[in-house]
């Protein structure tokens, strides 16, 4: 059969020679950069896939991070700051007091002959007690304030912008809401009293000095009989 080579006049033969040979090979490396393209994209979408999954996991070991970091400084029994906790915030709270100034005040609150709770009526009554106190000290305290389990049956309350009297004031109301707190066990109401001491950082004076003087206030406190509270 013959081959057409042209229709209307115009010329349809099959390329040849130079010219073709030159497209074909045109045709092949687009061919080759467009399967490149193909598969960089896939490679885009496996790796972004794969970002993603870092991401998350990310999110979930810093909440984690953020959780134990909470755990750490958190006291189990009463989910009151712990003394880490405190020992933090102290000296947060010191630094601004050195810059700006201002009333602040420290407290330690013991409760009275604890021990004899956890004799008479054993330690999860103990234990009981503890998370009332905790619960009753937080609910009367300002968000500004700061309470922490210090230790045992000790708490210690930080107060800042707030002056000699009025921290007075705070603790008296403290020890009075935990004497007439309705704490029951076995039937029977137990009446707990605390002995608090306060003392009120002074410009200059380092944070264990002041420290040292709400703890020997407490102690007068407890010598003076207990259920009260002492001034340094
Ligand atoms: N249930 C319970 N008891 C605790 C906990 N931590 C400390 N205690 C007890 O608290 C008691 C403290 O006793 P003491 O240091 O003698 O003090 P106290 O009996 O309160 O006497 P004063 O402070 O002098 O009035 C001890 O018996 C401890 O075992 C706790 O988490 N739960």
């Amino acid at each position: 059969m013959a081959t057409i080579t042209s229709i209307h006049g115009a010329d349809v033969s099959p390329p040849h020679g130079p010219t073709h040979a030159r497209l074909r090979q045109l045709l092949e490396a687009l061919h080759a950069q467009q399967h490149t393209e193909q598969i960089m994209q896939a490679r885009i979408v496996s790796l972004q896939v794969e970002l993603d999954g870092y991401r998350k996991r990310l999110q979930r070991l810093n909440g984690l991070a953020h959780q134990q970091q909470r755990q750490a400084l958190t006291d189990v029994l009463t989910k009151l700051p712990n003394r880490r906790a405190w020992e933090l915030r102290l000296n947060e709270a010191l630094a601004c007091h050195r810059r700006h100034g201002g009333d602040l005040q420290l407290a330690f609150l013991d409760v009275d002959h604890f021990k004899r709770i956890n004799d008479d009526f054993g330690h999860p009554a103990g234990d009981k007690a503890l998370r009332l106190i905790a619960r009753l000290l937080a609910s009367r305290l300002r968000d500004s304030d700061f309470l922490a389990r210090y230790g045992g049956e000790e708490f210690a309350i930080l107060l800042p912008n707030t002056g000699r009297e009025a921290g007075y004031a705070v603790l008296s109301e403290l020890c009075k809401s935990i004497e007439s707190a309705p704490f029951h066990v076995r039937g029977r109401r137990l009446r707990i009293t605390c002995s608090a001491g306060l003392a009120s950082f002074s410009a200059g004076e380092s944070g264990v000095d002041t420290l040292r003087r709400a703890d020997q206030a407490l102690y007068r406190a407890k010598r003076n009989g207990r259920n009260r509270l002492e001034l340094d």
